[in-house]
Order: structure tokens, then C-alpha cells, then sequence
């Protein structure tokens, strides 16, 4: 039987630690317009050399394509996203052109060998993202496993319908606790402690600002991880086969 949805949760929750503090890592780090284009190319060839970075969008299991295709409108309503907030450039792009400079309120200058640490810290950030979208497959099997009739008379359709399948999907309340505790998380553990507060309620010390801007690390999970995430969720639903979507139906009857 799959995991349970709160067990799968636990382990989105468990990622989300991770990409946070490989966040934090990469702020704390140099960011020179030099060092981002050198960067961004050797962190893409990584990925490419890696042998897992697929031509198309959810080609094959591996994780690594999700954040390397570009989520065009086109891509976005495959997976049954109309609401048109497709951001149009893939995840890669998105963190090199824009939430990489923008994340850090104030990166340290460039030191001697500053840059193979930044290009890892991107690299493990980066990765850690593709295995967090890769869990949508373990999202969406849960969910039809604990709501078949939800599911079912969607999937056995000859023409599934991916908006009506996304709808189903889509956990709004889940989202927004994803990213208040996303942007908790980023102010707190990058902000200086608040060292007479006491030990079970730790705070921080507001006159300090955080190291890292919150509202860029939630617009990573806002306009892509999630986005995404719930993509592959479509995904794994609609490539069932048929053995399997019978299993997971029969119950219902
Ligand atoms: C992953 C889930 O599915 C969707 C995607 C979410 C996410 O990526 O965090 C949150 C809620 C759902 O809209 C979930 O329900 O936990």
C-alpha cells in the first residue's frame, strides 16, 4: 500500500528543512554577476552530465528534469494549470536570474576559492529541489489510495480531464501552511537569536534582519516547487497503467 498522505507530508516537510538550509548556506556565500553566469553554467552542465537531465518535461523516473524545463503556459495546462500563472522559464532560470541575486540581503565579498562552495551549495539547493517535486508521485498515490471515488471517475475516463484532475489535487489550506512555515523558517533561522527568550519558545531578535529575504525563499515554493510538485502529481495520475489504476479502483467498488 502507498504511504499515507501525512506520512508523505512528513517527508516534504523533512525536504523543505533541507532546501532551507542549503539556502542559507548559499547566501552566505558570494554572489558576483561573473560568478553567476560561471555558476549557472557549470551547475547546468553538472546537471546535464549527470545523464538525468532529460530532452522533455517528465520523461522517464529520474528527478532532475523538472528544474530544468521551462514551465511554459503550454507545459503548465498539460498538467491541467489554466489558472495562467505558469512563471514561463524553468526553475534553473528562475534561481539564476532572478532569486539568487535577490535571496541574500547582503552576500560577503568574493574570497580566494569562494566559488566551487557557491557552485555546491546551488548544486545541493538545487537537487534537493528535484527530489522534493519527485515526492508528487508519492503525494498523488496516496491521495487516490485514500480517495478512490474522488479519483477513480477521473482516471478511467478515456480522455482524463487534467484541469478537473489538478482540482482534485490541489489542497489549498496545505499550501498555505507549506509557505507560512517556508517564510517562519527562513526569518528565523537566518535572523540573529533573541537570547533572553526562553529555551521553548526561541525568538528572534527583531532589530536584526534576517540574512535571507523570506518572501524569496517562499516565492521559490510558490511560483515553482508547488507549481511543480503538483505537475508531477497530474503526471503520475495519468500514466498509471492500466493494471494498476484497476488495483487502485477495485476497492471502490
Ligand atoms: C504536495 C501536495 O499537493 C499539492 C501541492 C502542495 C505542495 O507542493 O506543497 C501542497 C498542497 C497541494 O495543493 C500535498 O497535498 O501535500
Amino acid at each position: 500500500a502507498p504511504e499515507s498522505l501525512a506520512e508523505v507530508r512528513a517527508v516534504l516537510a523533512t525536504m523543505q528543512r533541507g532546501i532551507l538550509y542549503s539556502t542559507l548556506a548559499r547566501a552566505a556565500l558570494p554572489v558576483t554577476a561573473d560568478a553567476r553566469s560561471d555558476e549557472a553554467a557549470a551547475v547546468r552542465s553538472a546537471f546535464q552530465l549527470s545523464g538525468l537531465d532529460a530532452p522533455a518535461p517528465f520523461v522517464g523516473s529520474p528527478a532532475y528534469p523538472f528544474i530544468s524545463v521551462a514551465r511554459t503556459p503550454a507545459v503548465a495546462q498539460r498538467w491541467g494549470d489554466n489558472r495562467g500563472n505558469s512563471t514561463g522559464v524553468s526553475l534553473l532560470d528562475a534561481y539564476y536570474d532572478e532569486l539568487l541575486n535577490a535571496t541574500a540581503r547582503s552576500p560577503p565579498a568574493p574570497f580566494t576559492n569562494s566559488a566551487p562552495l557557491a557552485a555546491h551549495a546551488s548544486a545541493q539547493l538545487l537537487t534537493l529541489c528535484a527530489v522534493r517535486i519527485s515526492k508528487g508521485n508519492d503525494v498523488a498515490l496516496s491521495k487516490l489510495a485514500a480517495a478512490p471515488r474522488t479519483f477513480c471517475p477521473l482516471l478511467v475516463s478515456p480522455a482524463p480531464n487534467a484541469t478537473a484532475i489538478r482540482e482534485a489535487l490541489t489542497v489549498p489550506a496545505q499550501e498555505a501552511a507549506v509557505l507560512a512555515s517556508v517564510g517562519a523558517q527562513a526569518a528565523l533561522w537566518s535572523s540573529a537569536a533573541n537570547m533572553s527568550a526562553p529555551l521553548d519558545a526561541p525568538s528572534v531578535n527583531a532589530s536584526t534582519p534576517s540574512a535571507v529575504v523570506p518572501e524569496r525563499v517562499q516565492q521559490l515554493f510558490s511560483d515553482h516547487l508547488i507549481a511543480i510538485t503538483t505537475d508531477y502529481e497530474v503526471y503520475t495520475l495519468l500514466a498509471l497503467d492500466d493494471a494498476t489504476l484497476a488495483d487502485a479502483c477495485a476497492q471502490m467498488l
